[in-house]
């Protein structure tokens, strides 16, 4: 609907950003930075499409009139779609935040097939029209299960193209771990967000470090895996509580750094160099590694090595977290057989 052109002769072509929910809070937040280059850096032009449902195409439009008013030098262009088959059309990236909120008195099974009807045709427009390359993150909630759902939808595209949000709960842990330890954020590496984007989280400090030391060491492994874990895990929550709204500039914040991850890479230096490359959190089809089934989207410690996530393996595994990654795991389990059970995947 609006468009302007970037950059001259040599420019590179635009990355196409699918936001759908674009007319909601989370949209809002991303696709600002977006267009200001905070996803792909300062030479990559981008062109955004925002879809949403009827009743949500308003606020993407008065976005959109915002977006011409910052007169971002990389912003390619803007179109608005309500069908999801032209909102993915061509699309590298789908940033998938629109979805079926839970409401007062509704049952787990009526959440899941709100979703099914939302994240099933989705599936099938990214697998019929987006990009050869089309990269998915869903946000929208519960995210784990929704991207099961797009990647069942969407047989002709590469399973591992499809990815939820856990990166926000991997940068609450990094900086609640930084903030009690009087450290930098810099100074953190080495922890795991595993399972699902849900309260069974398990947020794991067994391989970070502080500036070097093990973590568990710095802040005592009762607090570590006790009170941190279970803030962590219920820091949504907290940001409702506190708020009086669920988070947002943080979620967008962390779906700019997952897809921005993704693509530019966390570990292309360190690949070629030998160094150890520093990890993330990341909901990815199961590889099998850890134990955990092959069909479900679950959190596990990652890097993204020529724009391909790669599993970090080999982590040893306690007691203790085994069992905090099985509870997960069986919780992300019993949503795929509900939703198989209603048909959605
Ligand atoms: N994975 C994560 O870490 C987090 C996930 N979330 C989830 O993100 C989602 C979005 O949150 P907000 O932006 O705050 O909600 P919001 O309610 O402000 O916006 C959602 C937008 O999605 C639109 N929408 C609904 N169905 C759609 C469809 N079929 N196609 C296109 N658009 C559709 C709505 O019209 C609305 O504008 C929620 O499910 C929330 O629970 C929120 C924070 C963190
Ligand atoms: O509970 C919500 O809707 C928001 C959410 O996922 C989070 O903050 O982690």
């Amino acid at each position: 609907m609006t468009s302007s052109t970037v950059g001259g002769a040599g420019s590179p072509a635009p990355i196409t950003v699918t936001i759908s929910g674009a007319g909601g809070q989370i949209g809002y937040a991303a696709m600002f930075r977006i267009a200001s280059g905070a996803m792909f850096g300062p030479d990559q032009p981008v062109a955004l499409r925002l879809l949403e449902i009827p009743q949500g195409v308003k606020g993407a439009e008065g976005a959109a009139l915002e977006l011409t008013d910052c007169a971002f030098p990389l912003l390619a262009s803007v179109d608005i779609a309500t069908a999801p088959e032209r909102g993915f059309d061509g699309a590298n990236v789908a940033l998938l935040v629109g979805s079926r909120p839970r409401t007062a008195g509704m049952e787990r099974a009526d959440l899941l097939a709100a979703n099914g009807a939302i994240f099933g045709p989705q599936g099938r427009a990214i697998n019929d029209h987006a990009a050869e390359d089309v990269r998915v993150l869903v946000v929208g909630n519960p995210a784990n299960t929704n991207a099961l759902i797009a990647q069942r939808n969407a047989p002709d595209v590469p399973a591992d193209r499809f990815t939820a949000l856990t990166r926000l709960d991997h940068n609450r842990a990094v900086g609640l771990l930084a903030e009690r330890a009087g450290a930098a954020v810099a100074d953190i590496s080495g922890v795991t967000i595993w399972g699902n984007h849900s309260t069974t989280q398990y947020p794991d400090l067994s391989h970070a470090t502080v500036a070097g030391r093990p973590a568990l060491d710095v802040v005592g492994a009762e607090w570590g895996r006790g009170a941190y874990a279970d803030r962590v895990a219920k820091r949504g929550a907290e940001i409702i509580e506190v708020r009086g709204g669920s988070s947002v500039a943080s979620a967008a914040n962390a779906a700019i750094d997952h897809v921005r991850d993704w693509v530019l890479g966390t570990g292309n230096a360190a690949a070629t160099s030998g160094a150890p490359a520093p990890w993330t959190s990341v909901s990815l089809p199961s590889t099998g590694a850890y134990g955990i089934p092959e069909d479900l989207i679950a959190s596990v410690p990652a890097r993204s090595i020529n724009g391909q996530w790669q599993v970090v393996e080999g982590l040893s595994v306690d007691e203790f977290s085994r069992a905090r990654i099985d509870a997960s795991v069986a919780e992300l389990a019993a949503e795929r057989d509900q939703v198989a059970a209603l048909g959605l995947i």
